[in-house]
Parts: C-alpha cells; structure tokens; sequence
C-alpha cells in the first residue's frame, strides 16, 4: 500500500560522516493533532485534525489495517484511494491530499466539510424551496458529471454523503463502493463495450467482479436485477434526491429493505400535492426503469427545471441562497 503525497517538505541536516544531506519528509500522523469524531464506518473512523505546522484543519480517515484485512475489504479500501487519486481537480468532490500508515492503520488526510451532511441540513428545514434545490442539485449534478467524465461511478449517493463546507458549497464524500471504469470515455453502460469494463480494482480476490448493492432508498432498478451499475445509475440516486430535497423524504421507502426495493423495481410512488411541475418532469424522467432510456447528464443540464442554471466555473463561485422551505401553491 504505497503512501500517497509528494514529500511535504525537506530537513537539511549532517549524516553519519557529517556531511550536508537534504532529506525529503512527509507527513505522519505526528504532523497533526486529533479532534472529536465527524463519523464511524464499518472499517474507518474519520476524525477532525489540525496540521500542528500549519494549524490547517483536515478531515483525516483512519482504517484499521488488522480488521480491513480480517473483513476482506483490502478491494473497498484500493477502490477508495484510486478513485480519490483520479478525482483531484473539481470542487465538489472532497479532496485527498496525503496517505501515510503506520503499524495499525492507514491514513487517509481529506478535505473537512465544516457544513456536516446536506441530509442534516434538510432536516432542520424540512424541505428545500425551488432555488435551493436548483442551487444544490445543479453542483451535485456538476460533480457527477466530473466523476464519469474521470471514469468513476460512485453506485451510493444519498443526502447524507454530499457534505457542504463552509461557504455551503457541496463536497461528495465517500468512495469506498464506487466503480471504476478502464476507459471513461465508456458510455452508459459498461457492458455494451462487451467487456464489464472493471478494473481490476473492483474485482474480489477470486476474480469475481465484486458485487455490491447501495443504500436501499437510492439503489437503482438494474442494480437490483441484474447486479451491475452504470453510470445512469447515478442519475438515478439523482432524481431521488432532488424529489428528496423538495418533498423532504425520498421517494422509495418501505418498512423493510425488501419492500423498498420492490417499490422500486415496480417504480411505485408518488409526488406530494403541489410538487413543482417542472421538478416533477425532471424528476419523471429520471426514475426510469430502463437506464438507457434516463436522462443523461447533458439532458439533465439542459432541462427546464434548471434553465437559467450556470454549471462549470460560475456555479462554484456563486454564493448559497438562503436556506428556505419549499411551500406548495
Ligand atoms: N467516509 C468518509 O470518507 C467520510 N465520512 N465522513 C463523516 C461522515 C459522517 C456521516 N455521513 C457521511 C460523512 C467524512 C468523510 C470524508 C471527509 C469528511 C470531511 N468532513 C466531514 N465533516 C463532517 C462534519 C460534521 C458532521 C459530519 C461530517 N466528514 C467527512
């Protein structure tokens, strides 16, 4: 597991024959100081840090190398490093910026998303006005647009993994089940290239193309039927969570897992009274059963809901709207 980050820094010193050397250093986990607990996963801890030099705060994951290995997730945990290592340049996507590990564990030093989760946010007001969701779905949107442009599929997105940091700007977080696809250029469906189009990242250690399912509420028909995801499939997550932001629960939800995911292979549910008709367009044209037949992403952009919209550089330099409950007419 070779550790990630350019050295950090230089130390002029004497070695042994007192000659001048440079040596490179890097940082460790001496470099920071550890703060309270931001979430706990079945294999990870993430902690706020401060860079004790630079007195810079971090969100920093720390795995647990003896339990990664007695859990079989070695695959989860390459899967998340090379895709936050091909994920570098978009800011809606939290940042990776050293590795380093120790006896016991691997480190992970992450961008820190003061704003918590979007879900905590949409809980305190319940559900988001027309603006909001615009605001906030146009930079998820933009986001995922990088991610499969880069060849990343993230097959979990939900509320509670797009964070907000402190000027409320999005930052999708956790990777750790994405797919990464050989080629991005490949089209909605890896399959239709012949090959599944894995690398072998996401293969278990027999060979098998390791099979996962997402969180119930957002999981994608196909991936409930036949066990692969494209990257329609995040558009699916999508359109659940722009119906989630306006009507203030997502639009599949049972009393069990089994029953969610029959609502959703049987596409059964409803839009509250008053949902705004152009979201609901959106929203109609996204939960598809058949992901071919979805909404792209171009598609998504240009969509009326969003006109008006400026994706790219501009929507990141705009500043948050006020946050306000959506009141139907
Ligand atoms: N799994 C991760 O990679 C991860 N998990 N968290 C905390 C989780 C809490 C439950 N919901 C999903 C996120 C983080 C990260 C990335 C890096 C990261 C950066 N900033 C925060 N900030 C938070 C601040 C307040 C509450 C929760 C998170 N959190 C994380």
């Amino acid at each position: 597991w070779k550790d990630r980050g350019a050295a950090v820094g230089v130390r002029r010193e004497l070695d042994k024959s007192g000659r001048p050397v440079v040596r490179q250093i890097k940082k460790g986990v001496r470099d920071f100081s550890f703060g309270r607990v931001l979430g706990e996963g079945s294999y990870s801890t993430v902690y706020l840090a401060t860079d004790r030099q630079t007195l810079k705060e971090y969100a920093i994951k720390v795995l647990e190398k003896r339990h990664i290995i007695k859990e079989k997730k070695i695959k989860y945990v390459n899967i998340e490093k090379n895709t936050l290592n091909r994920l570098t340049e978009h800011p809606g996507i939290v940042r990776l910026y050293y590795t380093f590990q120790d006896e016991t564990s691997l480190y992970y030093v992450l961008d820190l998303c003061n704003g918590g989760e979007l879900l905590g946010v949409l809980k305190r007001t319940g559900t988001f006005d027309v603006e909001c969701t615009r605001y906030y779905g146009a930079q998820i949107l933009d986001a995922i647009d990088y991610m499969h442009s880069r060849g990343v599929i993230h097959r979990d997105l939900k509320p509670e993994n797009v964070l907000l940091d402190d000027q409320m700007h999005v930052k999708i977080t956790d990777f750790g089940t994405a797919r990464l696809l050989n080629d991005p250029r490949t089209t909605q469906d890896a399959n239709a290239e012949g090959g599944d189009g894995l690398d072998a990242d996401t293969r278990n250690d027999d060979g098998r193309a390791a099979s996962f399912v997402g969180t119930a509420e957002y999981v994608s028909p196909e991936l409930l039927t036949h066990k692969n995801a494209c990257k329609a499939s995040d558009l699916w997550a999508f359109g659940c969570i722009i119906y989630q932001l306006l009507a203030g629960r997502p639009p599949f939800k049972a009393g069990s897992e089994y029953l969610t995911f029959q609502k959703i292979v049987n596409l059964e549910y409803e839009f509250p009274q008053g949902f705004p008709p152009l979201a609901r367009d959106l929203v109609e044209r996204c939960l598809v059963l058949d992901p071919a037949r979805r909404l792209t992403i171009e598609h998504i952009k240009n969509h009326e809901f969003f006109s008006g919209q400026p994706f790219g550089r501009h929507l990141w330099r705009s500043k948050a709207p006020r946050l306000r409950p959506y009141v139907p007419p």
